[in-house]
């Protein structure tokens, strides 16, 4: 049995259990509490199996002999690896387990020590000192290796502190006089020999420009002032551009509404701000979830975490997709009081067909629940026996909540109060949006083989880590030549411009099929199954060809007129002067656009010797120019254009996330 299956297996008997009279009962339901109250019975009767919690001494003790030895041996990622296993899976509910958990921490600390990365040797003596219990014995040692890092890093004066503070702490070893002389001697020693100035080897996380928040919308916070929201009956909300927008602007930055860290990347990424990490910080109840720092760790065990430390485990070995999961979270990381403060509120909208306005907060913000509950849910396009399938998953993860003590300690699992109806109709919601509004969010990955894309070498891959609502992004409608490119920082998720684009112009978002790559009918196909509307994007109007198709010798050139959408197509032999356009009869003198393209014959080789010898923010700067003139003198499809297009994604990408061990080779 798979485990996906266990999860479907859940949904299915549930189904089974229904009469044609109960499912015609439910499709003449308007009201989703009542399709909650109408399946509880029949979806309750399936029970939910805990999960062990993948805490185990023996295992952290194990682990402990085993980093020991590889340390020994000088193999200090193989022994960081041991390491991290044994704190992910160290019990801290007794004196032993967070014992133990110091030493990891601790023995951790010295693999960072000899990788020179400082800053981690502070990070993890914080960590030993706030779980407490390291041994009095042995906290000379933290105490010397940290004020060997003070040395290293060339600050004296924290060095001499913490000398001082390794030596008083002797008095604790257990030691006999000779040999607590003995190690006073080495440690005036080491503060004798100062270390040879040292940086630390650490990743440095890149910040993205800040340079958004000056120009920021005020009413949609998260977006550029040059954005705004426009609606249409057919194509819904869509972004628009107020002014021209260059190549590569930050037009979106947007913090998400939540973000969940898929089930294979619990025990590498962190489970608040999505980092890669090398040095997890164990929760203190589960093996099944790390985060990058303390602060992480405390900021989620006050919110969602300390439900989702029994649920999630549950949910994910259930085999359930993480829209799931991030609609367990949209109420988890909220106390349950806030939705009953909301309930007088949002109860009308609960049902089908609400003729009520929307409520619309003034300022359009991603942390505001009323921005993520009224996004497209495409509900006039939904069979009603959907629902079905979609309220047994609700009751389900209600269900959850509550095994996990969300309303408290009194609950039983056989009876539904009014006050858990309301939110699993909330979560019956929760799972219609993110159908169709969730984003991936992703860390570049080295690649064993290198691929090649629209013609150009590529060393990386963008890996899914995980998942996040981003209300504002979430607006944009798609193209199949999307006029954005998208990248996380942590969570956070950055939009820049791909293309030039005019004031008045849709900015277009992709949500997966690019026409450089998959052909138009497939592209219908994957956006009507997934997203249940047609495409008519240029590309797919035109029937524009996949890029190995493209002639590199053919180039379209705009009719000059203001405004006329005509072009033509000459070859990189033709010498005719001028056109007669057919669509506005003006004339169009092909010299200028081919003046303006040739510039390209100096900039794009430039750009390349930038681009190869790592100097990135050049390389970028040039790259995004040259797309402005192409687009400027000649008119899409065209392959430098995708090929420009291919650099500056790859430029952009690499200044967001990528996991801590990754190897930057352009
Ligand atoms: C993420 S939402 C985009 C914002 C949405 N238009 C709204 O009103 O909130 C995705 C949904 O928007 C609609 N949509 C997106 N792109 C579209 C397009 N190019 N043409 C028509 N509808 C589109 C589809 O209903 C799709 O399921």
């Amino acid at each position: 049995m798979t485990k996906s299956s266990i999860f479907q297996k859940y949904c299915e008997k549930a189904i089974g259990t229904l009469t044609e009279e109960d499912v015609e009962k439910f499709k003449s339901t308007t009201r989703d509490e009542e399709r909650i109250r109408m399946l509880y019975g029949v979806a309750q009767a399936v029970p939910i199996t805990p999960i062990n919690n993948g805490k185990d001494l023996k295992q952290a003790q194990e682990a402990k002999i085993s980093g020991n030895k590889l340390f020994a041996a000088k193999k200090y990622e193989e022994a960081l690896h041991a390491y991290n296993e044994g704190i992910v899976v160290c019990p801290q509910d007794t004196d032993d387990g967070r014992e133990l958990l110091t030493i990891l921490i601790s023995n951790r600390s010295a693999v960072f020590f000899e990788q020179e990365h400082f800053r981690k040797v502070f990070d993890d003596i914080d960590y030993v000192i706030a779980v407490g219990n390291y041994p009095p014995k042995l906290h000379y040692k933290i105490w010397l290796r940290k004020a060997k890092c003070y040395d290293a890093l060339q600050n004296e004066k924290y060095a001499e502190e913490t000398y001082n503070l390794a030596i008083s702490s002797l008095k604790h070893a257990e030691l006999d006089e000779k040999s607590r002389e003995k190690k006073i001697a080495e440690i005036q020693e080491s503060r004798k020999k100062k270390r040879k100035a040292c940086p630390d080897k650490n990743q440095i996380i890149p910040i993205s420009n800040a340079d958004l928040f000056a120009n920021g919308n005020r009413e949609y916070v998260a977006a550029h002032k040059n954005v705004y929201f426009d609606f249409d009956p057919i194509l819904g909300r869509f972004a628009r551009a107020l002014e021209d927008f260059d190549t590569g602007v930050i037009i979106v930055e947007e913090t998400p509404h939540c973000a969940v860290i898929s089930q294979e990347n619990a025990l590498m990424n962190c489970q608040f701000c999505c980092i890669s990490t090398q040095q997890p910080v164990a929760c203190r109840n589960c093996g099944h979830a790390v985060f990058c720092s303390l602060n992480c760790e405390r900021q989620a065990n006050l919110t969602f975490h300390k439900y989702e430390c029994k649920a999630q485990p549950v949910l994910f070995h259930a085999g359930a997709s993480i829209n799931c999961a991030m609609a367990l979270r949209m109420i988890s990381q909220k106390p349950h009081g806030f939705f009953q403060q909301k309930k007088k509120l949002l109860k009308d909208f609960l049902k089908d067909n609400c003729k009520k306005v929307p409520i619309k907060s003034q300022i359009y913000r991603s942390d505001d629940y009323n921005a993520a509950f009224f996004l497209c849910r495409n509900e006039h396009l939904r069979k009603k026996g959907e629902l079905v399938h979609y309220s047994v998953m609700a009751i389900y993860l209600l269900r959850l909540l509550k095994f996990s003590g969300y309303f408290g300690g009194n609950i039983k699992d056989d009876v539904v109060t009014e006050e858990e109806v309301f939110i699993a109709s909330l979560i019956l919601r929760h799972l219609q949006i993110l159908q169709f509004n969730s984003h991936e969010i992703s860390e570049l990955r080295n690649l064993n083989e290198e691929m090649v894309t629209n013609g150009i070498q590529c060393h990386y891959k963008s890996e899914y880590i995980g998942a996040g609502l981003y209300p504002t992004l979430a607006l944009f409608n798609h193209s199949c030549d999307p006029s954005i490119v998208r990248y996380n920082i942590g969570n956070r998720m950055i939009v820049r411009t791909i293309k030039p684009i005019k004031a008045g112009e849709i900015i277009y978002e992709n949500y997966g099929p690019l026409y450089t790559s998959m052909d138009a009918d497939e592209r219908r196909v994957t956006l009507q199954n997934r997203y249940w509307f047609e495409c008519y994007c240029t590309p797919c109007q035109q029937e524009w060809p996949l890029f190995e198709y493209m002639d590199p010798n053919q180039i379209k050139i705009g009719c000059q007129k203001e405004n006329c959408p005509f072009e033509f197509t000459l070859y990189k032999d033709d010498l005719c002067p001028y056109f007669q356009c057919d669509y506005c009869d003006g004339v169009t003198k092909i010299f200028p656009s081919l003046k303006g393209l040739s510039q390209l014959a100096i900039m794009l080789p430039k750009a390349e010797d930038l681009y190869s010898a790592g100097e990135t923010r050049e390389a970028m700067k040039l790259f995004m120019q040259s797309l402005d003139i192409l687009y400027k003198y000649s008119r899409p499809p065209c392959p430098d254009m995708i090929k420009v297009q291919q650099r500056l994604k790859t430029l952009f990408v690499h200044l967001g996330n990528k996991q801590y061990n990754y190897v930057q080779k352009l």
